[in-house]
This record gives C-alpha cells, structure tokens and sequence, in this order.
C-alpha cells in the first residue's frame, strides 16, 4: 500500500517565526507513530495541517492540500484533541456521548448498526458495563476512554491523538497505550500519538516523528534517539 502521509518541503510559520523549517518525511501505512518534540516544537502545528489537508481533499475531491505539500492517504481520519474536561453538569450518558462521533446527520434515532458500532466501541476500550453511567461521574482516565471510543466509533483508517495520557498516572497511561496498539494491530490502521512521555515508545510504537530545531525526523521506534526524550516536560491540562 502507499504511503499514508507524505511530507514535502513543508514550512509552517506564523508571522516570521518559521515553526517548520522546509520538512519532509513519509510514514507507511498501517504504522503506530509517535511524535515527540519539546513544548513549542510544532507538534499541534504539524497534525493541524494533516488534518485540514482531509478536509480539504474531502470538499474539492482532490487527494492533496491547496499547497500540495502534504499528502494523506485517509478515507476516514479520526481525532481525539488534548483533553478537556466537559464539566459537573454535562448531562451525556458515556454511551450517548460516544454516539455523537457517529455521523447520523439530524436522524434522532440509532439504527440498529450504528448501535452495535457504540457497543463495539465501548468494549474495546473497556467501558462496557459504564454505558448508562453519565461522563461527568467518570473518572478522568474513564473519560479518555470514552473520547477516544467516541473517535473509534467513526470506524478511522487514520487515528490522531494529542496527548491523550496527558491526564492519566503511570500505570492508566501504559494500559491504554496497550489498548491503542492492540486495536491499531487488529484493525491495521494508522495512528498518530503525540507524546510527551517516551518510555513506552520503544517498546510499542512502530516510528517516531521527532520535532525539533523546525525540522522533523522520522525513525524506527526502536532507535528513538534519548536526547529526543531528555529534554521534555509534561504539561497537564488544569480546568
Ligand atoms: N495561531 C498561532 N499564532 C501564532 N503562533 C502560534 C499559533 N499556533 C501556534 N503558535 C506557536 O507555534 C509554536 C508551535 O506550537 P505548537 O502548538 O504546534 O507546539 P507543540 O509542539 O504542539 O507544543 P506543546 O507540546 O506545548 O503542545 C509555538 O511557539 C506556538 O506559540
């Protein structure tokens, strides 16, 4: 299969701050890759321009952005952003919540399809048994779950993350690394993970996509260069 994101020559800059300075790089399809870079890197900046490159291809029927410098190859692209905590009073059951990922337009029912899709996703990031419970009693890990079963539910052949243990402890953050890998695995989709934490890296992606000094660099997992994981430090979103 071709390649699912292409790269070439692209600068991203605002004002004259160039953020990304002329990259290029290609990631194969079906991968689990991790992009690292200090706070300010460009990470945000770079899966910005991925995703409104599918838009874009979506509205004029063309596979490529206006500028042409990036490619995504992508039916269906799924994004989870950095967590934010919807609030005390946000009224959603979890499995209500993850039904607003399915595209029904103003249909107010679900058909029966649709409401096994929500089971499907529920389950695989083991939240089955809290369907009914309401998303603002869960807990902050719980809620990542449901977010990001609310972006499996749309069946992705491109799934981006920012950050999404951001929130979670250790342990939480390491078993829904697990759990993505494994859905990535067996649905053969790709996955795109920003990440401040890079233990886990070598251990459970396939590439990584190194941001820094405005340039992108992409590797194997397995040669993750430590210097591209010494000089981080976690922000967690407080609201
Ligand atoms: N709309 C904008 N206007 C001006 N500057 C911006 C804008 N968006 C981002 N920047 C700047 O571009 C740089 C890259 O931001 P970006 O959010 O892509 O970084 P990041 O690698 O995702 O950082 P973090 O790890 O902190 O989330 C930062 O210096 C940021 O201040």
């Amino acid at each position: 299969m071709a390649q699912q994101v292409e790269v070439s020559h692209f600068t991203a800059a605002f004002s004259d701050r160039v953020i990304l300075n002329d990259v290029s790089f290609s990631i194969p399809a079906h991968q689990f890759t991790v992009i690292v870079g200090e706070n300010g890197a460009g990470k945000t900046t770079l899966i910005k321009a991925l995703i409104q490159t599918v838009l874009g291809a979506k509205t004029t029927g063309r596979g490529q952005s206006h500028h042409e410098q990036i490619r995504v190859n992508s039916q269906n692209l799924a994004y989870v952003p950095q967590f934010r905590d919807l609030g005390d009073d946000y009224p959603l059951s979890i499995a209500s919540f993850v039904a607003l990922g399915l595209k029904k337009g103003l249909r107010p029912w679900l058909t029966k399809t649709e409401k096994e899709a929500i089971q499907t996703a529920l389950a695989q990031v083991d939240l089955a048994d809290l369907a009914k419970q309401r998303l603002a009693d869960a807990s902050g890990g719980q809620k990542q779950r449901a977010y990001i079963a609310q972006a499996l539910v749309q069946n992705p052949d491109l799934l981006i993350l920012d950050e999404p243990t951001a929130a979670l402890d250790a342990n939480h953050a390491l078993a829904l690394v697990k759990r993505v890998r494994d859905l990535q695995q067996s649905r053969q989709i790709g996955v795109l993970w920003i990440s401040h934490d890079t233990s886990w890296v070598k251990d459970f992606a396939d590439d990584y996509l190194w941001l820094h000094d405005g340039q992108v660099d992409f590797g194997l997992a397995k040669d993750l260069p430590d210097h591209a994981s010494s000089h981080h430090h976690q922000e967690v979103n407080h609201v």
